[in-house]
């Protein structure tokens, strides 16, 4: 299994003491020569904590082994941090442009597989990203959005309108073009494949009872899959007027742990109930916040729905892709397919670590 290989994160506690009974009860079936049903078990076991399917187990998995083998008590479990953490003052204006800015957000990425950026509207003169998408709601750009793996049918797990390449969002485009850069050039041990972009998806969100179920973005891990689609990180962009009440008003973002890749889950959900309480972070799509995760199994993820009437949840998603030839089953209409090169020098940056967190 890679998973020590993209740096996953330690498997949930939770989830320990049951892996570990699996793991114990596997060996016993083998024992009893009972192999079909102790592969089962050990399968189960690494799906909760994928440590124990590596060579070398973490210290707390030997030690609660030993635990359960002699029947001792196991030490209580730390209550999880909340998934909703609280707003942060906004960082001072264009701060992710300063020189340790990129090695610092590439560590984040690296390690949680997600990091959030706030503070990242393009600068006057540049147009508000808002604007431009409340000109392109009007001009009657959006459609309901359908799921490539749905045959391109709306699907009853989505329920945003989208519009792909409208006018008006160049300069955030071209901006976060720029950090993508120098994010390869700080971490090309996970960035170098980035060659090109897709263009701008802008959605709107609405009150309803879904927002977009759990999902990965890309059915593949490390390049390697039969539902490949070359997509590599996603960007994600967020606008709203004023403060985003986020416990009222719903519409987060919701991050999963990194999961085994599975040949039934196809974009639009599938994996939530296998592998239910994994959440690790609600993301409020405040104003100017961008957010990039790996496209791929290392970052499942959620549109909470939007609770309140009357509210709006807009966000500008962007991908980018590597550059293998984009798969046949991908152009079926759903997508817009012309991609463009990411082109210019990347400024040359340390390798991902030591650099200074976003202020906050
Ligand atoms: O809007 C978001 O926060 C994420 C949207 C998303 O996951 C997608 O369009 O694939
Ligand atoms: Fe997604």
């Amino acid at each position: 299994m890679a998973a020590a290989e993209f740096g996953w994160p330690p498997s949930p506690p939770e989830a320990r003491e049951p892996a570990l009974r699996s793991y114990l009860a596997a060996e016993a079936l083998c024992d009893a020569g009972d192999l079909p049903a102790a592969i089962k078990l050990f399968k189960a076991a690494y799906s909760l904590a994928w440590e124990l399917e590596a060579e070398a187990w973490p210290e707390w998995a030997g030690a609660m082994l030993a635990a359960l083998r002699a029947g001792a008590p196991l030490p209580p479990l730390a209550s999880p941090p909340p998934l909703l953490a609280a707003p942060r003052p906004p960082p001072p204006p264009q701060w992710w442009r300063a020189a340790a800015a990129p090695a610092s957000l590439a560590a984040t990425l690296a390690s949680r597989q997600f990091v959030v950026l706030d503070g990242f509207a393009p600068p006057p003169p540049s147009p508000p990203p808002l604007a431009a998408a409340r000109a392109a709601w009007h001009a009657g750009a959006f459609s309901a959005a359908r799921l490539a793996a749905a045959g391109g049918e709306a699907h009853r797990n989505r329920s945003d309108a989208i519009a792909w390449r409208p006018a008006g969002l160049e300069p955030l485009a071209a901006a976060a073009d720029a950090l993508v850069r120098r994010l390869r050039a700080a971490c090309p041990r996970l960035l170098a494949p980035i060659a090109r972009r897709q263009r701008p998806m802008l959605s709107r969100y609405a009150r309803a009872a879904v927002g977009f179920a759990r999902h990965v973005d890309n059915h593949c891990l490390a390049g390697r899959g039969e539902r490949c689609n070359g997509r590599v990180l996603t960007a994600v962009y967020y606008m709203c007027e004023g403060e985003w009440d986020a416990e009222a008003y719903g519409g987060c973002l919701r991050v999963y742990r990194p999961q085994q890749p599975t040949e039934g889950a196809e974009e639009g959900g599938g994996a939530a109930e296998e592998a239910a309480g994994d959440a690790v972070a609600d993301i409020a799509p405040v104003d100017g916040r961008l957010v990039l995760f790996f496209s791929d199994f290392r970052c499942p993820h959620e549109v909470l729905p939007v609770k309140k009437e009357g509210v709006e949840r807009w966000a500008v998603t962007l991908w980018y892709w590597n550059s293998e030839p984009i798969p046949e089953w991908w152009v079926d209409g759903v997508h817009d397919c012309t991609l463009v090169p990411l082109e210019g020098e990347d400024p040359s940056c340390d390798e991902c670590v030591g650099a200074p967190e976003q202020p906050s």
